[in-house]
């Protein structure tokens, strides 16, 4: 048998996502942004490293910068040094021309100038202040004026430019910042730097903070190994003035805008601070500095680089991090999604498959034990399934039914014709009608088909479900119940209320065409004797027969009806000449008056009748019945056994 498919199925509603898909993706679109945050957050501490690197880098590098200007710079010094101890006299006049020639600011940046401060004994000044002023400055003078112990004067500093100019005679001994550095350079025999302190050649305007970098000079060929007779020899130092801005500034180039650079002497504090490139700016607590020390001159110099906001090693690599970042959290997200979707669509799909295997063996199951005869046609109403209800139903094996159209079972005649069946189901009507069908036996049975189209996912019928039920019984039991309703139950002839309907329309029949009908009243004669002498049933059985022998008296469309005991009623719808009615009345009479042989005993029995005509005894039913009921009547009067014309 085959399995009950295309026969629809009940799909229970699906939720669009179940509890543990939604979970699900819960957790993997957490995973997801996890995962991008964790990747995003190393990023920026790699980038976060990468920036304090390259600030550690730049800082290392100022730091080189610096120390190497500083040993150019101590270069220098040492050449004017040379320079005047290969002179016996301190002949300044050479020594300023080779400063002049040695266009040393352009080779040596950041130097406000290069100068030569004299040592000069308490007893030896007003020589030296004499010798100066015939040298050629007319107002030379030591400065500031007072006793002190040692003294130094500022002779030379080039350029002689207007602000070197107001150094002219200064003693820079005097003053303890500096003085501390000349003793410095003189214990070391080597280049000292100074504290930070106030240039005399600052004006009241941009005053920077300044260092100095002192060289000792010594008498050429005096023994210097030890301190003390460093301090013999001594004939003054040869130095180099710095104001830190204008020093420092070169230092930063590629950086400048990128980068804060604070130097300090010695200690990390505002006091000692000697140079800020971003002045005022408050110092930054959780932004990226770098802190170096530097050896110069017998002193540490701190510096320190803050890193600006627009400082950054890789903008353009930090960029497409972030954008990496961004796209891969981006395809992690949706790849948790897409899997998500595709496991609940898997999911759903079980469940949907799992409802349409458990609905379609419920159905096939149902299909199977129906009594019913289902069957499935395709589109030219070829059978293509039937259940063994079907094949039960038309008493035929499957093999013979399949391929073969469902009408061609129809008894002939009966049903519709195939084309208009098919038209109105494929205008999506359902069809039910009662059909004959033919058994595989032979027995002719009324079915009741109910036929439904069975549509494409495109809406085009692609074939026919018939519901095929046997409803013989029931519509024999209808027609019986029918028959008893409209005859009597004895002896089978039309009943009072049915031979009522008949002459009523006979009547409406007769004055519509005009031509005549005849009423007969027929009543058995003595029929009481013969229930008296043989008993009731036999009477029955005499009743029985009498109106077969009237039934074949009469043509088929001619009516006889029963009034109640033994008396009948005739209608004869058509009627010619007025012996018409007679003729058949004696034929009943005929009939009757010969012997009965009832259970092997002869009774004989006779009839009065009585006769009306339409329209001459009687215009409507009742006159007419009147009219053949009194006929009898005279009939019986007249001796029984007779026929009599109503008058
Ligand atoms: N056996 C049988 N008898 C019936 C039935 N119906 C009525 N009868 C009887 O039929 C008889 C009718 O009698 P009547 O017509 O009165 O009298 P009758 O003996 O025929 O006499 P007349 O008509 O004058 O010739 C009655 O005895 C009824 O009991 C029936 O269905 N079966």
């Amino acid at each position: 048998m085959h399995d009950a498919e295309d026969l629809g199925a009940d799909t229970a509603p699906v939720r669009s996502w179940s509890p543990v898909g939604g979970v699900f993706i819960a957790v993997a679109l957490a995973c997801a942004i996890g995962a991008a945050f964790v990747v995003w957050r190393h990023l920026g501490q790699r980038h976060e490293e990468q920036v304090y690197a390259h600030l550690a880098s730049h800082s290392a590098e100022v730091v080189l910068k610096v120390s190497e200007r500083f040993h150019s710079y101590r270069m220098l010094l040492r050449s004017g040094q040379a320079f005047l101890r290969s002179r016996e006299d301190l002949d300044l006049a050479a020594w300023r021309t080779y400063l002049q020639r040695l266009s040393f600011q352009e080779d040596f940046p950041g130097v406000q100038g290069i100068g030569f401060a004299q040592w000069i004994l308490p007893d030896q000044l007003e020589a030296h202040t004499r010798a100066m002023r015939e040298f050629g400055s007319s107002d030379y003078r030591v400065w500031p004026e007072g006793q002190r112990e040692f003294l130094s004067s500022i002779v030379v500093l080039e350029p002689a430019d207007w602000r070197n100019a107001r150094a002219i005679g200064y003693d820079m001994y005097s003053e303890p910042v500096r003085r501390e550095a000349m003793d410095r350079a003189v214990q070391s025999g080597e280049a000292a730097l100074s504290r930070k302190t106030v240039l005399v050649q600052e004006t009241e305007t941009d005053v920077q903070a300044g260092v100095l970098l002192y060289m000792p000079l010594f008498g050429d060929g005096m023994p210097v190994a030890t301190e003390a007779e460093r301090w013999i020899a001594l004939r003054g130092w040869v130095y180099l003035p710095f104001r830190m801005a204008s020093l420092m500034r070169q230092m930063l180039d590629q950086h400048r805008g990128q980068v804060r650079m604070q130097v300090f002497d010695g200690i990390h504090a505002p006091e000692a601070l000697l140079y800020d490139s971003h002045a005022g700016m408050p110092e930054s607590a959780t932004g990226q500095v770098s802190t170096e020390r530097a050896q110069l001159g017998g002193i540490e110099w701190i510096i320190r680089l803050e890193a600006l906001p627009s400082f950054d090693a890789e903008p353009d690599i930090r960029q497409a991090e972030f954008i990496s970042v961004v796209l891969v959290g981006v395809l992690l997200v949706m790849m948790a999604l897409f899997f998500a979707i595709t496991r609940e669509r898997a999911a759903r799909l079980a469940r949907t498959t799992g409802s349409l295997r458990r609905s379609e063996a419920k159905y096939s199951t149902l299909v199977n034990l129906a009594h019913d005869g289902i069957a499935a046609t395709d589109a030219d109403f070829r059978l293509t399934f039937v259940n063994p209800g079907f094949v039960d139903l038309v008493g035929r094996a499957e093999s013979q039914l399949l391929g073969h159209a469902l009408d061609e079972l129809w008894a002939d005649g009966s049903g519709e014709s195939r084309e208009l069946i098919l038209a109105r189901l494929e205008e999506g009507q359902s069809k039910r009608y009662e059909v004959r069908v033919t058994r595989g036996d032979g027995r002719q049975l009324t079915v009741l088909a109910s036929l439904a189209p069975l549509n494409d996912g495109w809406g085009r019928m692609k074939g026919v479900i018939a519901l095929l039920s046997d409803i013989t019984e029931r519509k024999e039991a209808e027609r019986r119940i029918a028959h008893m309703a409209t005859h009597d139950i004895l002896t089978g002839a039309v009943n009072r209320l049915m031979f009522g309907e008949l002459l009523g329309y006979a009547l409406v029949q007769a004055r519509r065409s005009g031509h005549r009908f005849a009423l007969l009243f027929i009543d058995l004669d003595h029929f009481k004797q013969v229930n008296d002498e043989l008993g009731h049933h036999v009477g029955d059985l005499l009743l029985c027969e009498a109106v077969r022998r009237m039934q074949g008296s009469i043509r088929s469309s001619d009516a006889l009806g029963r009034r109640g005991g033994d008396e009948f009623v005739v209608l004869l719808p058509e009627v010619g000449a007025d012996k018409d009615a007679e003729i058949v009345a004696e034929k009943i009479r005929a009939a009757l008056e010969k012997p009965f042989v009832l259970e092997g005993r002869e009774v004989r029995i006779s009839s009065s009748i009585g006769i009306a005509l339409y329209p001459e005894d009687g215009k409507d039913e009742h006159e007419l019945m009147c009219r053949a009921d009194e006929a009898m009547y005279r009939a019986k009067l007249g001796g029984r056994n007779r026929a009599c014309r109503a008058r």
